[in-house]
């Protein structure tokens, strides 16, 4: 396996004694796109946390988080180098995070800021092949027309992809999406999903998406990691996770993964026009 992301014995006791990491060991290859699902509260986006450095495993523990051979953090430690290693990692919220105030273009450019001098994030002066870099990754994913509105006049559907447009404009090699689509209607949680398998095919950026649903897993992610307080219970295809196995695995609590997410609607249908006789109409 090529590698990218390796996790070992990740451990993580919250300061109100909550234990919510136990024991977590993961690799990820390159180019994967793999689900974290879980009943709320199992850990998923404490350990999406831990993965981008924002957070540290206990101490004192063997914990290691690695990405792409860099070290992220050790023995609950986060690495000194950190800020190198997160801008390949790119991470999607599951409220957005775009500054309200500011530019769709300005919010994806944000994505560029680790590669510029130090004078120039500071004052936010972006050149023109910046600029164009970050419409065209706007364009990508669906909105160059509303580059120039306010982030907070967007839909939130719109609002997550422009929040993609800045992973791909950030040149990650991973991306760490928490929830991308909790809080959106099933449209737009279907564009949301199909950009971020897009990108995964066509950059073959490592996609980790944790998610409530069961069936959007199955239909986006070949591999699937499942997480029940805290411990990882499944690490295997997508396509083995059947209705029983959840059952087994989360007992009552698998009626929350296995609610669909409601059912796109279906398409007016063309109703073919005859003509009708006179008299009928
Ligand atoms: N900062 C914190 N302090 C104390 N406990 C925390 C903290 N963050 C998370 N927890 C606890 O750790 C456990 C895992 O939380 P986490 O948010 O990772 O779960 P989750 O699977 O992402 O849930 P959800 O699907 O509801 O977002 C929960 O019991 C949560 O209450």
């Amino acid at each position: 396996m090529n590698t990218l992301l390796r996790i070992r014995h990740l451990d993580k006791h919250f300061a109100n004694g909550r234990h919510a990491l136990r024991d977590i060991n993961i690799d990820v290859a390159r180019g994967d796109m793999v689900a974290l699902i879980g009943a709320s509260g199992s850990g998923k986006s404490t350990l999406l946390r831990h993965i981008a450095g924002l957070v540290a495993a206990d101490g004192g523990s063997q914990s290691l988080v690695e990405i792409d051979g860099c070290c992220v953090q050790k023995g609950g430690r986060i690495h000194r180098d950190i800020r190198k290693v997160r801008s390949q990692v790119g991470f999607v919220f599951q409220q957005f995070n775009l500054v309200a105030r500011l530019p769709v273009l300005v919010n994806v450019l944000v994505g560029s800021l680790h590669r510029m001098p130090w004078w120039r994030s500071l004052a936010r002066v972006f050149t023109a092949q910046e600029r164009a870099q970050a419409l065209d990754a706007l364009a990508r994913v669906g909105i160059a027309d509303c580059h120039a509105q306010r982030a907070s006049t967007l839909s939130g559907g719109q609002q997550q992809r422009a929040a993609i447009a800045r992973t791909l404009v950030q040149g990650a090699k991973v991306v760490l999406a928490d929830e991308p689509i909790a809080s959106l209607d099933p449209e737009s949680s279907r564009k949301v999903m199909e950009i971020l398998a897009r990108i995964n095919r066509e950059d073959g950026c490592t996609v980790i998406v944790s998610l409530h649903q069961v069936d959007v897993a199955m239909k986006y992610c070949p591999r699937v990691v499942a997480l029940n307080q805290g411990r990882v219970v499944f690490d295997g295809p997508s396509s083995a996770l059947t209705p029983a196995l959840l059952h087994e695995l989360y007992g009552v609590q698998a009626e929350e993964l296995l609610r669909p997410v409601a059912p796109e609607p279906a398409p007016p249908v063309a109703v073919p026009w005859t003509a009708q006789p006179a008299s009928a109409v």
